[in-house]
């Protein structure tokens, strides 16, 4: 339960695996009073309905955004742009607008260009969690416990449309800290944007191999674990990668300058240099999986 007493009606606009499992961590939380969606699919705000995601459906996104006072937008990056402004031109009883977008920066530059009176509400925000499913069906009130929330504000932000999004994901039980959008943009696309390229080129580079079936008959933990994030959505992650085109790119160049590395290593036989590059990255993903675990066990 959250301290704050006061509840709130909170409008979605796009419902599935994220606004989804917002909407249920909020009613969960006691955060939200009334839950209202528009989604572009009619049989997406049906079943949301049924599965007790939503109150009620909005038959348009003005007419959401005239009876809630937080409007979360949650839909696929390159469907943000024109309802954010939306949103945001006609911003109804709304005191503020939040997004769940996995890039930042060219939304933000979008919002700031073309509705800079209304920009202030705005908070442009991501959640660090997710997972390779899709859609509401698969929404979860749990998903977003202990992982992080960036929230990219800046100096034009309003403080109380900034408070009250930092209380919205605290309620959800995620820890929320603010960041330099171009900052958010490099971070990710090294964190989870490059990981997310490099699963579905292997998979794909191993596809089109003359032996294909025994590779996937013979592949296990190891293919699996590495391969997961490929049976992510490849609309959603199409519109990740152009939407971070810089910022990616730089990302992978130099992943590729590291990889021809290795491959130098092991074309010269020099296993002191494989060596020491493969000790170094067991110490960091030793370190990392030890602060998740202490993570997901609550601990810190
Ligand atoms: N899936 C993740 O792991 C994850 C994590 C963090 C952030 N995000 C971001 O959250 C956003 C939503 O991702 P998701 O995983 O919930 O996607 P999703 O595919 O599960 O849901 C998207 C929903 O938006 C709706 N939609 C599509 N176009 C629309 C439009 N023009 N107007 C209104 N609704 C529209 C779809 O019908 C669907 O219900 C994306 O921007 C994504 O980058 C995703
Ligand atoms: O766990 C997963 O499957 C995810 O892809 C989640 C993940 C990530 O890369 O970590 C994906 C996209 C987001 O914008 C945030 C989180």
């Amino acid at each position: 339960m959250v301290s704050d007493p006061r509840r709130y009606a909170i409008g979605f606009v796009g419902l599935g695996l994220i606004g989804g499992s917002l909407a249920l961590a909020l009613k969960k939380a006691g955060f939200a009073s009334s839950v209202i969606a528009w989604d572009s699919d009619p049989s997406v705000l049906e079943r949301a309905a049924h599965l007790g995601v939503i109150d009620a459906a909005a038959h348009s996104v003005s007419a959401l955004m005239q009876s809630v006072e937080i409007a979360v937008l949650a839909c696929p990056t390159q469907a943000c742009e024109p309802l954010i402004l939306d949103m945001l031109n006609d911003s109804g009883s709304a005191i503020c607008v939040t997004d769940v977008a996995s890039v930042k920066g060219e939304l933000y530059r979008a919002v700031v260009d073309a509705a800079p009176k209304s920009a202030a509400i705005y908070v442009p925000g991501h959640p660090i969690a997710g997972s390779e499913r899709s859609g509401v069906a698969a929404a979860d009130a749990a998903l977003f416990e202990r992982h992080r929330v960036i929230l990219t504000p800046d100096s034009n932000t309003d403080p109380l449309a900034l408070g009250l999004v930092q209380k919205l994901w605290a309620a959800a039980g995620a820890t929320v800290q603010c960041m330099d959008v171009l900052e958010h943009d490099q971070l990710l696309a090294a964190t989870s944007h490059l990981p997310h390229v490099l699963a579905y080129a292997l998979v794909d580079a191993l596809a089109q191999s003359p032996i294909r079936e025994d590779i996937f008959r013979f592949a296990a933990g190891g293919f699996r674990d590495f391969t997961r994030i490929a049976s992510s959505d490849p609309v959603m992650w199409r519109d990740i990668a152009l939407a971070n085109r810089d910022a990616l790119l730089a990302a992978m160049d130099d992943f590729c300058t590291r990889l021809e590395a290795l491959r130098s290593s092991i074309a010269a036989r020099d296993g002191a240099a494989l060596e020491s590059t493969f000790r170094s990255a067991k110490t960091v993903r030793d370190e990392f999986a030890r602060d998740l675990a202490l993570r997901d066990s609550g601990s810190s």
